[in-house]
């Protein structure tokens, strides 16, 4: 894999140079909740720039259904983009359209513009290889050399980042050889005891690394909504919580398989319910009901683990010696049920451990409810990619890279 220095090195100056970053930042009402992953490739934007380059970065925002669509527009990351650099950003209202032609075409050395969505086009996350190479033949139009930069899709075999560099000299930016470096700690000599904590919502992406894990963690600490498909494997009722039904007799065969390998599987033993979801826009008080994991009402949603559960988890990662955490314990975007995600990212500050966040909104969790970032080993920019990495999976936006 050539990496970005030796781009430089070959000289810049004058090349467009196309970085694939990651910019699917949370918004709210078209507010950046959380820049990390637009501070996040600033090294290699601005190393490009400052060698001369006329940088056109590309990214996708949240999942549009291959049309444009104004609620997932790059606008506001481009316009933060252009804050953190201390520069004007030119921002192209299309793909690979005259907007896209024209901004790139104005671009004088040095300076950056950024491109409109690439999932406005359906030609981005086409399952045909045609289709999505045609989009990626428009794509390398607008520039010289490609860079991938965007650690947190790697994982998807998309025209941007796994097509498009088959058709430009390729090369791998600043912040995927960081995210590289520090997972492959994870994977190969991991410090024991190595405890993994995992959360969130997009429960069927989790399932797998699972299944992987049992072979290779010590203990396994289970939350967000993930902890009701296990609830409901183990025989308990879980009300309205998020359920994934069809994978409950994978999850009762994983909770063999720990036993029988001698991994801890954890799970919450109490969990503050509602029979609404919160309103994250209002944040009014949702006045949560704390209730036994294996007695939650049938009209109640689950939306964080407990106090005791919080406990149970903090002394689950006192004596680790590495840390995995992905996807928050809870709907930590309100107050009433950010205290389990909480109460682990101090644990991780607490520890000795090296430790490792992965996961757009885990990392956005940890610097929203004011966690110094610098307090944690490494937090990655990927979710569901620092997740298929650690599966052992081969990754197509790693994978076209490589020479
Ligand atoms: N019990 C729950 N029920 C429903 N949603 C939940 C629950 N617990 C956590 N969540 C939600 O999970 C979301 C984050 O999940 P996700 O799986 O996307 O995390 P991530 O892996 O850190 O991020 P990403 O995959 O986007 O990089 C948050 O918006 C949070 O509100
Ligand atoms: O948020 C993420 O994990 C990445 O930006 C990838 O987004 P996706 O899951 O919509 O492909």
């Amino acid at each position: 894999m050539k990496t970005i220095d030796e781009l430089l090195s070959e000289g810049v100056a004058g090349k467009r140079v196309f970085v694939r970053a990651d910019l699917n930042v949370p918004l709210a009402d078209g507010v950046i909740t959380d820049d990390g992953r637009i501070r996040a490739v600033l090294p290699t934007v601005k190393a490009l720039a400052e060698a001369g380059a006329r940088v056109v970065v590309a990214s996708h925002l949240g999942r549009p259904k291959g049309a444009p669509d104004p609620a997932f527009s790059l606008a506001p990351a481009a316009a933060r983009l252009g804050e953190l650099l201390g520069t004007d950003v030119a921002f192209a209202t299309d793909t690979v359209g005259e907007s896209a032609t024209s901004t790139v075409a104005g671009l004088a050395d040095g300076s950056v513009a950024v491109i409109e969505n690439l999932r406005f086009n359906a030609g981005e996350t086409s399952k045909d290889d045609a289709e999505r190479g045609a989009f990626a033949d428009r794509l390398a139009e607008l520039a010289d050399a490609y860079v991938g930069d965007g650690f947190g899709a790697v994982h998807r075999k998309h025209a941007s980042v796994f097509d498009l560099p088959a058709r430009l000299p390729k090369y791998a930016g600043y912040l995927i050889a960081t995210e590289v470096g520090v997972l492959k700690k994870l994977t190969e000599d991991v410090k024991r005891p190595y405890v993994v904590a995992l959360g969130g919502s997009k429960v069927s992406d989790k399932l797998a690394v699972i299944d992987q894990l049992l072979g290779k963690a010590d203990r396994l600490l289970i939350g967000g909504g993930m902890v009701f498909t296990f609830l409901k494997a183990k025989g308990y009722e879980v009300g309205a919580s998020l359920l994934q039904e069809d994978q409950i007799p994978v999850v009762q065969e994983y909770i063999e398989r720990a036993k029988k390998n001698g991994v801890e599987l954890v799970l919450p033993v109490d969990v503050l319910t509602s029979t609404e979801f919160p309103d994250l826009k209002t944040k009014a008080p949702a006045n949560p009901n704390t209730v036994a994991a294996d007695a939650i009402p049938a009209d109640q949603l689950g939306l964080d683990i407990g106090p005791e559960s919080r406990k149970l988890y903090a002394s689950k990662l006192a004596d680790a010696a590495t840390v995995f955490w992905n996807g928050p314990m809870g709907v930590f975007e309100h107050p009433d049920y950010a205290e389990g995600t909480k109460a682990v990212a101090q644990a991780l500050i607490d520890s000795p451990a090296f430790t490792v966040v992965g996961g757009g909104d885990s990392a956005a969790a940890v610097r929203i409810l004011g966690f110094d970032e610098t307090a944690f080993g490494h937090i990655s920019t990927g979710g569901g990619a620092s997740l298929e990495y650690l599966e052992g999976k081969t990754l197509p936006g790693l994978a076209a890279l490589e020479d």
